[in-house]
């Protein structure tokens, strides 16, 4: 596939692109244009997040990016099929366990048993949910629900992870701390990310780049290169250095809506 310039990898993975979005845009059938002219790519290495008002496309960007829809102009390539996915709800079977809910999509992949069995173990306590396995979701708390949808994905062992807001309805103590533990398995795993957020803070936070788009119909007003190092030091955040930078994203977010 033709690729742009990869950036620099961060986490020391291969370089190469593995989401090629040039000049998309999408018209939905009832005539409503979701988005224009956008441009986006993200290389291994790199966790890109996408900041924009309500309803300016994010979501239709990482449909498209799925596979789930289809681009209505313009060219979105995925390089690879190993795609991981976490959206705001954590989407798991209420009456399987969380071990099973855990092995469902290896399942659907037909791993042999035993292997899918090792791989959700293997999550499970990547994710911190050791001890936990044989409870039922709703005897989870929102944050660990979340936490057994991240595991459910991994067990796949996904180049690029796709988050479509899976914090947003958690308390701020527990959207901290997944973040902390999401930056961790970046590092560790080396998947590429595209992350969809409301919350410029945790965009800076959790991102090696950060995307700024515009009201609807969502074109990308501006990116920012988020210059902090790997693995990211939880206290960046209370540094003038951060505070700035979301500054700046917070400004490009209001003069893109306005
Ligand atoms: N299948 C569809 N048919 C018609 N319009 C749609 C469809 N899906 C989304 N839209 C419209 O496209 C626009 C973008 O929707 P999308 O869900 O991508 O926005 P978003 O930025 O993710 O919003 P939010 O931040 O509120 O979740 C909205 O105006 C929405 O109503």
């Amino acid at each position: 596939m033709t690729t742009t310039a990869p950036s620099p990898s961060v986490t020391g993975t291969a370089p190469g692109t593995l989401l090629d979005f040039r000049n998309v845009a999408m018209q939905f059938p009832n005539g409503t244009i979701a988005l224009r002219n956008v441009d986006l790519t993200v290389n291994r290495g790199e966790f890109v997040t996408v900041v924009g008002p309500s309803g300016c496309g994010k979501s239709t960007l990482l449909r498209i990016a799925s596979g789930l829809e289809k681009a209505s102009e313009g060219v979105a390539e995925v390089d690879t099929d190993r795609i991981g996915y976490v959206f705001q709800d954590a989407t798991l079977l209420p009456w399987r366990s969380i071990s099973k809910n855990v092995e469902l999509l290896a399942e659907l992949h037909h791993m042999p048993k035993a292997q899918r069995a090792a791989k959700a173990q293997e999550a499970i306590e990547l994710v911190g949910l050791k001890g936990f396995e044989k409870n039922l979701p709703k005897q989870l708390s929102g944050g660990m629900r979340m936490r057994a949808s991240l595991a459910r994905s991994l067990t796949l062992e996904p180049e690029l992870f796709l988050f479509d807001e899976p914090f947003g309805a958690l308390d701020e103590i527990t959207r901290e701390r997944l973040n902390d533990e999401l930056l961790r398995l970046f590092v560790e795993k080396q998947f590429a990310g595209l992350f969809i957020t409301h919350s410029v803070s945790e965009a800076v936070y959790l991102s090696t780049k950060v995307i700024v788009m515009s009201g609807r119909p969502g074109s990308i007003v501006e990116r920012f290169d988020v210059p902090f190092p790997m693995p990211r030091d939880p206290d960046i955040r209370f540094t003038p250095e951060f505070a700035e930078l979301v500054g700046e994203v917070s400004h490009a977010l209001r003069e893109g809506h306005s």
